[in-house]
This record gives C-alpha cells, structure tokens and sequence, in this order.
C-alpha cells in the first residue's frame, strides 16, 4: 500500500480542520445524549469515507451513504433549534458566543442578585407577574427579542424592579432586561419556545424561549395567577423555588463560568426540576394549547 497521501499537505491539512471542528462540536454539547448521538454520526460519516476512499465496495459504499443521508436528515430534525441558532450566529458574525467566551463586563454582582431574588419574593408573595432576563455574557442583541423594549440604563435595585412591575404602569408587560448590574431595558417582548407541546403559558415560553436559544442567559418568572416563582435555564424551568432558593441558584451560575450549574443543580433535584418537555406539572393545564405560531404576542396586543 502506498502510504505517499500521509504526508500531503492538503491531506494534512484538511484532517487538522476536521479535527478542529470535531473538538469544537465536542466542547459545545453538554448532554450526555447529544454527545452520543453526534460521536454515532462522526462515526458513520468517517466510516462512509474510509469506503469510499480505500475499499472498493460500490454497492457497500452506496448503502452507507443512503445511510449518512437518513442520518442526517434526522440530525437535521431532531437539531432544528441549535442549527438555527448556529447560522444565526455565523449570520451575524458572533463568533465570540460560538467559541462560548463570556463576555466579563456582564457578571452580575451578588449585591445585583440578592436585590433580583428580593424583588422576585416580593412580587411572588403579592401574586405580581414578573419576567426578568438576566444576561451574564451571551451577547443579547435587540434585534434577538420580537420588541426590543424601552431603554433604562440604570443600576438594579429591589426597588426599581418592584415599581416596573407594579400593576397598571406602561412597562408591567413583557420582561426586564438585565446585563450585569445594569437593567437595560423594559418592556421586551421575547421570542417564545419552540417547545409546542407545552401547557404553559406565554410568559413562561417566553423565558425558555430565550434560554434556550442563550447559553448565559437565565429568566427569573413569577407567575400572575399562583405566584410561583420559577428560574429557566437552557430551556428548562425549576418550578416552584423560594426566593432563597433563587438566591443559591443565582450564586452558583454567577460562580460557574460555563453557565451549566443550574441544568446540573436542576437534573440532581428530582423533586424541583420541571422541564418542559417532559410536561409535567401545569399551572395552566385548563388553557389550550394554541400552538407556538398563533401565540406568539405582539406588542400591542400586550398592552
Ligand atoms: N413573548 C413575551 N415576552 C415577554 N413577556 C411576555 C411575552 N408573552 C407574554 N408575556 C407576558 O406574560 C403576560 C401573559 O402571561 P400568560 O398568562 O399568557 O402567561 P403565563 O405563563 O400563564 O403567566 P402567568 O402564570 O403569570 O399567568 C403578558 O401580559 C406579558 O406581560
């Protein structure tokens, strides 16, 4: 066998890209599933190009191709939101969120998380319905939400997130912007959850929409109806906390510098962790479910 192919420099150079974008792939899937499923596809890919380059297996080679084929069309299904989100990324040039470098100039305080969790017990204990998004680097931009909000520019505090969500003031509906130590907007209308199966309500898609589509960005949901207070991270929602509890969870995101920590607090906690997709308990399991498209809210249809 002639092996003079080893030391070609676009073959070289072509397995160091590959390899490049393989342990990038790897570094961003943080389910154990996912992982499983993307090393399964690696390996049919690698095997179908090892046939079709070194074996002369015509009929072999075309049934592992039709095989890549089906495998990547359920890839393609199953992945819809994170391939979205991925050209979104590359459409935008946000290559920084890609390589998944937080942006430092957004770490909340905890002084910044004490005020957040004290005005989410207040409002939870006076049945107020509240959104608050908190950004800790994911590189939210306005043109992220269905309505960027109205500016604020100000410093958070108990106080003023009381008073933005007090009843009947222009800026009640739709969620809180936070980055940092900083609200930045009122007002924002986020895009909602694919996750259609859901019996929850808008406000609560709202945030696992946004979470799901953000690795470091967390949403703080207290419910208008139950006063449930709740914390959605990466698409999922622990249901109902304490605001003590949300002060521990806040601590430990703002401690881990992947932003994992409440996904692995929330998997470990049986008891609290609510995850939309396994439906399970429903504050809401009277309202029907009206599908994502035709619940997604306009501004003015919220005020
Ligand atoms: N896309 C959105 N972005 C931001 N806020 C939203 C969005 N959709 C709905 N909301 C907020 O949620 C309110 C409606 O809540 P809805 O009852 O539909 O949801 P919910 O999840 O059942 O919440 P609750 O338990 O408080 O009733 C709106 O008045 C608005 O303030």
């Amino acid at each position: 066998m002639n092996f003079g192919w080893l030391i070609n420099l676009p073959f070289l150079l072509d397995i160091l890209f590959a390899s490049a974008l393989g342990i990038l792939l790897f570094s961003r899937v943080n389910e154990q599933r996912t992982l499983w499923l993307l090393r399964g596809y690696l390996f049919l890919v690698s095997l179908a190009w090892f046939v079709n380059r070194f074996a002369d297996l015509p009929i072999t080679s075309k049934l592992i191709d039709a095989l890549v084929l089906v495998c990547s069309l359920s890839l393609a299904i199953l992945w819809q939101g994170e391939l979205r989100r991925l050209m979104e990324l590359l459409g935008t040039g946000r290559l920084a969120v890609l390589l998944g470098n937080p942006q430092k100039e957004f770490q909340a305080s905890a002084s910044t998380v004490s005020f957040l969790s004290e005005a989410a017990g207040k409002l939870s204990q006076n049945r107020r319905g509240a959104l608050i998004v908190l950004d800790m680097g994911s590189d939210l931009r306005p043109e992220d939400f269905l309505y960027p909000g109205v500016p604020i520019d100000a410093q958070v505090s108990t106080e003023l997130l009381l008073n933005l969500f007090a009843a009947d003031t222009p800026l009640h509906d739709g969620a809180v912007l936070i980055k940092g130590n900083r609200i930045i907007s009122a007002g924002v209308i986020l895009p909602l959850s694919r996750q259609t199966i859901s019996r929850y309500g808008t406000r609560h898609l709202a945030a696992l929409g946004i979470t799901e589509r953000f690795d470091r960005c967390i949403c703080v949901v207290v419910s208008e109806e139950s006063g449930t207070l709740s914390l959605a991270n990466q698409g999922r929602l622990e249901r109902p906390i304490t605001s003590s509890r949300l002060l521990d969870l806040l601590k430990e995101f703002l401690s881990s510098p992947t932003g994992k920590v409440v996904a692995k607090v929330s998997s470990s906690n049986s008891g609290l962790n609510d995850s939309v997709s396994n439906n399970l308990v429903d504050d809401k399991a009277s309202k029907p479910n009206t599908g994502l498209s035709s619940s997604i809210p306009n501004k003015d249809s919220l005020q």
